[in-house]
């Protein structure tokens, strides 16, 4: 049964249980490029606590850079180094899990964000943003050349899918030995600022059909997102709480390390999720309407 916040007393003593708050983005701090309504107060009492915050984000849309400059553009204060996104978790899956060789490369379906972490990981990468890929022309498997040098195929949120790419994706992973399917994430919806659209999962999900195969999720709730936040920063998983707005992401990550969980009704989930005859098996530590109901613990 989860907690459900509601008192100054209980937002007070939930700050100070948790040294380390890992926050979701999308659906938790903004839709979009709109924020939340508190969300830069919270996060002041949280840093006037002396509390370590990170944000852990399925969006593989941004690179870690490029969402510095998005909570520099919402007056959220926030360094490079505290910004965990599906994307930099991949490419970093690919060069240091995977140890994919510097001869091979990695056909990309998806945004700036995918390619921008590659390139900080060394990692050769076609497609992509690439003009060529992101054409409206019928594909033709006549005029194909195939580059034998695909070993991986990663999918990620793209606005501008098409089923060019997801023929050339479907060619290197039926044609060229051993290449891997990675995906950044699977979520199959995406909480934007005038309203839900397909998710990541949804851009996957044709190549999968088709290949009637499974890839290797990096996003949560996989232990791919954990072990890179781990490989840079220390913190208690005891004293660690994820804030996040998705069940099947959010919640089962933060429960898969260890780590208590505070659910947020600002995007994805709400309240018919988790309560009633439909309500789901993934039950969060803590309930609350919204982050910016945190305000009520106040500063020390
Ligand atoms: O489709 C997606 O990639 C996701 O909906 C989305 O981006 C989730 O981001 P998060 O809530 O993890 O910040
Ligand atoms: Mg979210």
């Amino acid at each position: 049964m989860s907690i459900r916040l509601s008192s100054p007393e209980q937002y007070d003593a939930l700050i100070d249980k948790y040294d380390t708050w890992m926050f979701d983005c999308d659906g938790v701090l903004w839709h979009g490029d709109r924020l939340i309504d508190g969300a830069i107060d919270m996060l002041h009492i949280l840093r006037s606590r002396k509390k370590t915050i990170l944000f852990v984000t399925n969006n593989a849309s941004k690179s870690r850079k490029s969402y510095k400059g998005k909570f520099d553009q919402l007056g959220v204060v926030a360094s490079v180094d505290e910004i965990f996104g599906s994307a930099y978790a991949s490419a970093v899956y690919i060069s240091s899990v995977m140890k994919l060789p510097k001869d091979k490369k990695v056909y990309v379906i998806g945004m700036s964000g995918i390619e921008e972490e590659l390139r900080e990981e060394g990692v050769s990468f076609i497609g992509g943003t690439d003009p060529a890929d992101c054409t409206v022309e019928p594909f033709s498997l006549a005029n194909f050349t195939l580059d034998p040098t695909v070993g991986a195929v990663l999918c990620g949120l793209d606005v501008h899918v098409n089923y060019t790419k997801i023929s050339k994706a479907f060619q290197y992973l039926t044609r060229n030995p051993g290449c891997q399917f990675l995906v950044t994430n699977e979520d199959s919806t995406y909480p934007s600022a005038d309203g839900l659209l397909p998710g990541a999962g949804a851009i996957s999900a044709p190549l999968r059909f088709a290949l009637d195969r499974d890839p290797i999720s990096i996003g949560k709730p996989a232990t791919t997102m954990l072990d890179c936040i781990k490989a840079k920063v220390n913190f208690d998983p005891k004293r660690t709480i994820m804030v996040g707005d998705r069940l099947n992401t959010d919640i089962l990550f933060g429960q898969g390390g260890g780590l208590s969980t505070l659910l947020v009704l600002t995007g994805i989930t709400s309240e018919k999720d988790i309560t009633g005859p439909n309500a789901s098996s993934i039950v969060p530590d803590y309930v609350t309407q919204s982050i910016g109901d945190l305000r009520a613990a106040g500063s020390p």
